[in-house]
């Protein structure tokens, strides 16, 4: 039996493991791996530095062992390398032929994409500004909670409108805004606002993100004018409406609900039904009523999780070589399921400010106070970072845990923090001592 390259098998259980983290996450922790050497047992991952494998090693062993499982077919020994110069393997042929070919996810197109009451609208008028962009909603906004198609949405679009030869530039919120600060720091204005300005349709995902940061906000203003002024289609996606959007400047609400806001709501079960469908049948396997109906009750506000416990139980029957019915579908779940879930749940608030306190001896009530010395506020960016890691919730929730902080805050201190782990072996140790307090939390 021929085995295919370590690479082509990565690239595609990256594609699984996106689905089952969040992304902040899977940027800061899967983005820069590779799949270095796979000889049919032991399975070779590259990574970028020690702190990634450390941090892969201790939390995300038992998803990457499942899905590079799912993806191979049989049991893989898991052993991360660190990435030498000249080591990255070549991209996969296929995969890069369609890179050229268009920017967009290849996944997320409107084939498919499930319609269904919860959506209908959002696809209707996703179609309209594909099609005829800047002349039917303008802007076109989008909300939904986490995991209901809106990036789905947003890159079929930019690939339709690819196709019709219109030129679409799809960019999520933190994208931009970093793309803004570097070309301030580089000197680059004018190239960040040809990049912006000199196209078709814009594409702006989860726009939350901009919330609170002024100089990006009045930036996204200016290119939103223009834009729109000369008649160039704007979809903007976001966690709420606009005026749920508090961090953002009233001038920039407002424009947003000039043209059609539309709310994708959870799945109702016909639509989870073929999803599902659609999704077992895309990895080649055929699912009984019976099996799909199960599955359908057991996740129904999320379509990312909906399909991340399809692939566990696939995976799973896989590994046992087992018929698929409902019972092994609940055993799959709540078996081998158990562990990526929990480890890839969102752990409480709570518990990430006491690990943190633990680690940095600071107690609970001064991370949350009001006390400014150096020790106590590198704690307590520490701790924010940590829960836009690990826990989906905004910057404004993360703020208001820690003490009522403004998003800006929690923002800037991202930031800071993602930026000194990159050098600070203190930062580093601190942060395998906080990771290694949450494992023993995660365990049964
Ligand atoms: N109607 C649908 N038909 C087919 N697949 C869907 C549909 N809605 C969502 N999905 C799939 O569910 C997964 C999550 O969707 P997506 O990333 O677009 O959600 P999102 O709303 O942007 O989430 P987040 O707010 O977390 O960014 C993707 O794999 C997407 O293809």
């Amino acid at each position: 039996m021929s085995i295919r390259p370590a690479q082509e098998l990565w690239e595609t259980a990256l594609g699984e493991i996106e689905l089952q983290v969040n992304k902040p996450n899977f940027r800061t922790w899967f983005a820069k791996t590779v799949g270095l050497k796979y000889d049919g047992s032991e399975f070779v991952i590259g990574v970028p530095n020690t702190f990634v494998a450390e941090y892969l090693e201790l939390n995300q062993r038992s998803l990457i062992e499942k899905t590079l499982i799912n993806t191979t077919h049989s049991p893989v020994e898991l052993c991360f390398q660190l990435i030498q110069s000249g080591q990255v393997p070549a991209a996969v042929p296929q995969t890069n032929k369609q890179k050229q070919e268009s920017p967009f996810n290849p996944r997320y197109t409107f084939e498919s994409f499930i319609v269904g009451s919860c959506n209908r609208m959002a696809h209707a008028a996703s179609l309209a500004a594909a099609q005829n962009p800047g002349k039917s909603y303008n802007p076109l906004y989008i909300y939904a909670e986490a995991g209901l198609g809106k990036t789905h949405l947003l890159q079929a679009i930019g690939h339709l409108a690819n196709l019709n030869r219109r030129k679409a530039l799809y960019v999520s919120g933190e994208q931009f805004t970093t793309d803004f600060i570097s070309s301030i720091r580089n000197g680059q204005t004018e190239e960040f606002r040809s990049r912006y300005r000199d196209v078709d349709l814009l594409l702006l995902d989860d726009v939350q993100f901009i919330g609170g940061k002024e100089q990006t906000e009045e930036c996204l203003f200016h290119t939103f004018n223009d834009l729109h002024n000369s008649n160039r289609q704007i979809v903007i996606s976001a966690d709420s409406p606009p005026k749920s959007l508090p961090q953002l400047a009233e001038r920039l609400r407002s424009r947003f609900e000039w043209g059609l806001t539309i709310e994708i709501e959870p799945p109702d079960e016909k639509t989870r039904l073929e999803l599902l469908q659609l999704k077992a049948e895309q990895s080649g396997t055929e699912l009984n009523m019976d099996t799909l109906e199960y599955l359908a009750q057991a996740v129904k506000h999320n379509i990312r999780e909906l399909e991340g416990s399809l692939n566990r139980v696939l995976a799973y029957a896989r590994l046992l070589r087992a018929a698929i019915t409902p019972d092994l579908a609940a055993r799959a779940l709540s078996d081998i399921g158990s562990r990526p879930v929990r480890e890839n749940s969102p752990l409480r608030p709570g518990n990430i400010i006491s690990a943190v306190s633990q680690v940095f001896q600071i107690p609970t009530t001064e991370l949350l106070g009001a006390a400014r010395d150096k020790d106590t506020a590198l704690a307590r960016q520490f701790a924010m970072f940590i829960l836009k890691q690990q826990n989906s919730a905004s910057l404004v929730e993360i703020g208001q845990s820690l003490g009522g902080r403004s998003a800006s805050t929690v923002s800037h201190a991202c930031d800071k923090i993602q930026l000194e782990l990159e050098n600070s072996t203190f930062l580093r140790l601190k942060m395998t001592e906080v990771q290694n307090h949450l494992s023993q939390q995660r365990l049964p």
